[in-house]
């Protein structure tokens, strides 16, 4: 029988059935899969195959492909990693203009590493409420800056649930997870969406263990239309990876599209003769901030301090 799994436990895994059943789960057999040293070999997002037993409970017995999944390295010593979820069909990056500010630096460098994990996202623009108009003007320009580019963007107040009604419908049908940095309102967030479950309450510990080994309880939590929304505390963006300097414009979208045109087709865009990417940037065809977020990444990639900053 196929089904989804939507909560580890550590020992037990929640698996929801196709025909809507939720079956605890253990794993049968060795689940090495290839390409990975992994604390965990199955997560919440993983697709399943399941044998029921007599007790009604039952074993996993097959993974699927995953499309996609995140990592967060167990140690430094260890070159395990653990699962934190698969198949995501989206992120969903919750930013502020104030109280606190993301910088675009933070959202550009985030966007980046969802190319690189070829995870759609798309930014929420929280507090609303609490902007001035100097801000509000602020936030209408990024938001031209993003959607332009191709991320779709909302506009939204947690608090007061304005803006709610269509991030409730970007949830329909996906595996989604939000992230953000601290106190842009993430659980204010998830808990309007879900009134149900107060997710600061939710079973998800940590344990260690002779500092070698940590595991992240992680749940998805289900809305309205089949979607469910993974919330696993400690994720920020995704994982580290690693890249070459010629490649770090692939992942910005309005840049890569523009080197084309470039004199070299190993142009970093930074003193190169004939780059049409700085050209475009000096033509107000890509912004300046964008642009500063690229020789950023390529700066610290350079220092050696880009894999630290995730
Ligand atoms: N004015 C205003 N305040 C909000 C809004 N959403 C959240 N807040 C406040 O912002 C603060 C942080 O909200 P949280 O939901 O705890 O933020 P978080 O992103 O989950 O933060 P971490 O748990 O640290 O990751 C709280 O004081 C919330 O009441 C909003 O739409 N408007
Ligand atoms: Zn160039």
């Amino acid at each position: 029988m196929r089904g989804l799994v939507i909560k580890n436990t550590g020992s037990w895994y929640q698996v929801k059935t196709e025909d809507g059943r939720l079956v605890e789960c253990k794993i049968k057999g060795n689940f090495r899969l290839k390409g990975i040293r992994s604390t965990n070999p199955i997560a919440v997002g993983d697709n399943v195959q399941i044998i029921m037993n007599q007790e009604g409970t039952a074993f996993i017995s097959e993974i699927e492909d995953r499309k996609n999944y995140i990592v967060r390295r167990s140690s430094n010593l260890s070159k395990q990693s653990h699962i934190l979820a698969a198949n995501l069909d989206q992120c969903l990056l919750v930013v502020t203009v104030n109280y606190p500010e993301t910088s675009t630096i933070f959202i550009d460098r985030f966007l980046a590493s969802a190319e690189a994990y070829q995870v759609p996202v798309k930014i929420i623009f929280n507090k609303v409420d609490a902007y001035d108009e100097d801000e509000l003007r602020y936030l209408d320009a990024l938001i031209n800056l993003y959607t332009q580019i191709g991320y779709p963007c909302f506009k939204i107040s947690a608090k007061n649930g304005d803006g709610l009604e269509e991030v409730k419908q970007a949830l329909e049908g996906n595996i989604t997870l939000f992230s953000g940095h601290s106190g842009v309102g993430k659980s204010t967030l998830i808990n309007a969406l879900l009134p149900d479950i107060d997710i600061k309450t939710a079973e998800i510990s940590t344990y260690h263990n002779k500092g070698m080994h940590t595991t992240t309880f992680s749940e998805m939590f289900s809305v309205t239309g089949d979607g469910y929304i993974i919330d696993t505390p400690g994720i920020k963006g995704f994982g580290t990876f690693d890249m070459k300097d010629e490649e770090v414009s692939h992942y910005f979208r309005e840049i890569f599209e523009t080197s084309d045109k470039c004199k070299y087709n190993n142009c970093t865009h930074r003193h190169e003769p004939g780059c049409a990417v700085r050209k475009a940037v000096e033509q107000h065809l890509i912004s300046e901030s964008r642009y500063t977020s690229y020789l950023n990444i390529l700066e610290d990639k350079e220092e050696g301090k880009y894999r630290a900053a995730y």
